[in-house]
């Protein structure tokens, strides 16, 4: 699938956060969008995820076959620190709900995504009692192992150790290759593996 923006601006009430954004997301290329905070990348982001409208320009999404409007959520994967998980779920019952929707990556089930989180000894704890960063790493866990063509991941390193930087860093290395990857960030070590570079200051 392609993504591409055509004159696209968004702006709250009279402020633009970004204008004139003509650009093309490629099907399997990685993307990071930059900018300071308050440069409105999840702003984008959330335009190119539909979950907002732009206020000025056309969004186009182009696919070899046609995708019905409620099946579009089987293509897209999105982890980001403000989505909220269900916090009354165990690691357990989160796994097997997401993945009642989403198909898994290749060869992969409940216990190895388990097994992936290094979490197993929480698998029957409520998410409520998590850490952050185990929070975040769940949410990267059920992001990067979805079969989905597109990922996009809003500053995926937020409340990781360095350990935990690594681990991600190796979650897309083994589940990403093929997918079109966009990552909003403001910090080198989680978008090293972009080639493509959009920075929101271009379009002020
Ligand atoms: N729903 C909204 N209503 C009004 N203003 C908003 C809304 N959402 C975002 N903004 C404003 O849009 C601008 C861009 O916000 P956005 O969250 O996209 O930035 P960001 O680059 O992702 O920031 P950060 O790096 O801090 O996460 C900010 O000035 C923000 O206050």
């Amino acid at each position: 699938m392609n993504i591409s923006l055509n004159n696209v601006g968004r702006r709250f009430n009279k402020e633009w956060i970004f204008k004139n954004i003509d650009y093309t997301f490629k099907h399997g290329e990685k993307y990071a969008v930059l900018g300071p905070n308050g440069s409105g990348k999840s702003t984008l982001l959330s335009i190119l995820l539909g979950s907002l409208t732009p206020s000025e320009g056309e969004i186009g999404y182009s696919n070899l076959e046609v995708i019905r409007v409620e099946d579009v959520y089987q293509y897209i994967s999105f982890a980001a620190p403000y989505l909220d998980l269900v916090e009354e779920f165990t690691l357990q019952e989160t796994i097997d709900f997401h993945f009642q929707f989403k198909a898994y990556a290749h060869g992969l089930n409940a216990a190895e995504v388990l097994g992936l989180l290094g979490l197993k000894k929480s698998q029957d704890k409520a998410l409520k009692h998590f850490s952050s960063g185990m929070k975040q790493r769940t949410k990267l866990a059920l992001a990067c192992c979805s079969n989905t063509p597109l990922l996009f991941l809003d500053e995926p390193t937020s409340n990781l150790d360095t350990q935990g930087v690594d681990w991600y860093l190796q979650l897309i290395e083994k589940f990403a290759p093929n997918k079109m990857v966009i990552v909003g960030s403001n910090q080198e070590h989680e978008y090293g593996f972009c080639k493509n570079l959009l920075s929101i200051s271009d379009y002020k």
